[in-house]
């Protein structure tokens, strides 16, 4: 038995991590999607709570045969001990999954193996770009899995990221 653990923002879950975790599922048995950042929300960067992005995930991949956990894991000011941090909160797993060099030189320093996932259609699958959209008034649902959209539609989302844009200057 094999089980994964897969770390982003996802800010919002958007269909190149949806991707991505159907490419680990040829790889794993089970698989954590650990929810960075958990403790940021209500800004342009990280409009979305730990809970919301919660049920993005669950409910995209509620017709999945993977088993999937999702974990939320809060940012801590000392990197040196952020791998124990998350061992301490997620499910054993025996491999991680991640293109971000910090989170790749952390897991590798501790001994963990670490996976890079191809990148799919990055051009459009990003988080910021989603971001910009919502903000924008454009076309993001079809970056998402449709059940994201109904998350986002029925916690305000887009109002909410509209709002705070206006006047967060906390970035893009
Ligand atoms: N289109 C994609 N294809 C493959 N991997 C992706 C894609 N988008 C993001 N990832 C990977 O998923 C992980 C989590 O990404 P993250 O949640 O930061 O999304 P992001 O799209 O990079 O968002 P942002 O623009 O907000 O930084 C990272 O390792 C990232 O490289
Ligand atoms: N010291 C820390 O808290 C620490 C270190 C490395 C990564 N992280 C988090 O891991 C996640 C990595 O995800 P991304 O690849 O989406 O950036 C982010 O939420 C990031 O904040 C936190």
């Amino acid at each position: 038995m094999t089980r994964g653990f897969y770390i982003g923002r996802f800010q919002p879950y958007h269909n190149g991590h949806h991707s991505v975790v159907e490419t680990i599922s040829e790889e794993v048995d089970e698989l954590v999607l650990g929810i960075g950042s958990a403790g940021n929300s209500h800004t342009r960067h990280d409009p979305f709570t730990a809970g919301e992005r919660i049920m993005m995930i669950t409910k995209s991949l509620v017709d999945s045969d993977l088993v999937t956990y999702a974990v939320p894991i809060e940012d801590l000011d000392r990197n040196s001990v952020w791998v124990s941090h998350v061992q301490s909160m997620s499910p054993e797993f025996d491999v991680a999954y991640s293109n971000n060099p910090l989170v790749i030189q952390l897991f590798t320093e501790a001994g963990v193996e670490v996976r890079q996932s191809p990148m799919f259609n990055r051009d459009v699958l990003e988080g910021t770009e989603v971001r910009d959209r919502m903000v924008e008034g454009g076309d993001w649902e079809k970056l998402v899995p449709e059940a994201v959209t109904e998350v986002i539609e029925e916690s305000g989302g887009i109002e909410r990221i509209q709002r705070v844009s206006q006047t967060d200057s906390n970035g893009v």
